[in-house]
């Protein structure tokens, strides 16, 4: 459909940069960018609304199509994320609504159902698509497919820091337990688990500055395809 619009896919585990390399990229592109976690966070804290049980795949599927999620760019750094017509962008951040999100999205169905709603994020002049399963199923297609890492510590860390300046209350022990225990449901899924592409370049974030994270990926995106 959109096949010859350009894509990059930003895949990688929690906390390892994917949110703030793709959106700074996509910036010094020009392109748009998807995130797609969001739409599971929101899918996630919609059943959490609505005090659906986690394991009743069939409600979770209504749910899924039912919630509207939208993106609103203030210009400022992170978009805005409006749930069912909620501006709901600080819960989505929270742990809780990133577990509740890796457990809808262990259910086929959701994934199937968020399917084209990702794919229809690619319109010119090009993606920065941001996720677990970006360059494996959503766009195995893209000319150029990133996966970010970092140490599980150094990202437990980031993830205090960031939640602790948006005044949640969290403790770097927990985060780090939840983290471990999100990489190992989103790993171990039968369904598009996380994994890099056999086509995407590795990019170990430990210890490395954002703006050179950046400057990495851009030269991805330089290189000649094929
Ligand atoms: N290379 C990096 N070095 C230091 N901090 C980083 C780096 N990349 C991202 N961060 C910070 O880590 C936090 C989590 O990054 P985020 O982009 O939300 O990760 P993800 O989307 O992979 O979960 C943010 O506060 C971000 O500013
Ligand atoms: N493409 C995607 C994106 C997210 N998910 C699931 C699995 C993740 O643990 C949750 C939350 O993803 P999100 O990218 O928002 O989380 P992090 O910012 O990496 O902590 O959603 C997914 O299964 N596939």
């Amino acid at each position: 459909m959109n096949s010859s619009v350009p894509v990059l896919t930003i895949d990688g585990p929690s906390g390892s940069g994917k949110g703030t390399i793709s959106r700074l990229v996509a910036t010094r592109l020009g392109w748009h960018y998807l995130d797609s976690g969001a739409l599971y966070r929101a899918v996630g804290i919609a059943a959490g609304w609505s005090d659906l049980d986690l394991s009743d795949a069939s409600a979770l599927v209504r749910c899924t199509f039912d919630t509207e999620v939208g993106f609103r760019d203030d210009g400022d750094g992170e978009p805005r994320v409006i749930v069912n017509g909620v501006d709901a962008t600080l819960e989505l951040r929270t742990e809780t609504a990133g577990a509740a999100a890796s457990a809808i999205a262990a259910i086929p169905e959701v994934r199937s159902a968020l399917k084209e709603r990702q794919r229809a994020f690619r319109q010119p002049p090009g993606l920065v698509a941001d996720g677990r399963d970006m360059g494996t199923v959503i766009f195995p297609d893209a000319a150029h497919k990133v996966f970010l890492t970092a140490s599980a510590e150094e990202r437990a860390e980031r993830r205090y820091k960031q939640l602790k300046d948006k005044g949640v209350s969290v403790t770097i022990d927990g985060l780090l337990r939840e983290i471990l225990a999100r990489d190992a449901r989103d790993a171990s899924r039968a369904v598009a688990p996380l994994r890099p592409a056999t086509d995407a370049v590795l990019i170990d974030t430990t210890g490395l500055p954002i703006d050179v994270v950046v400057a990495r990926v851009l030269d991805v995106v330089s290189r000649p395809i094929g």
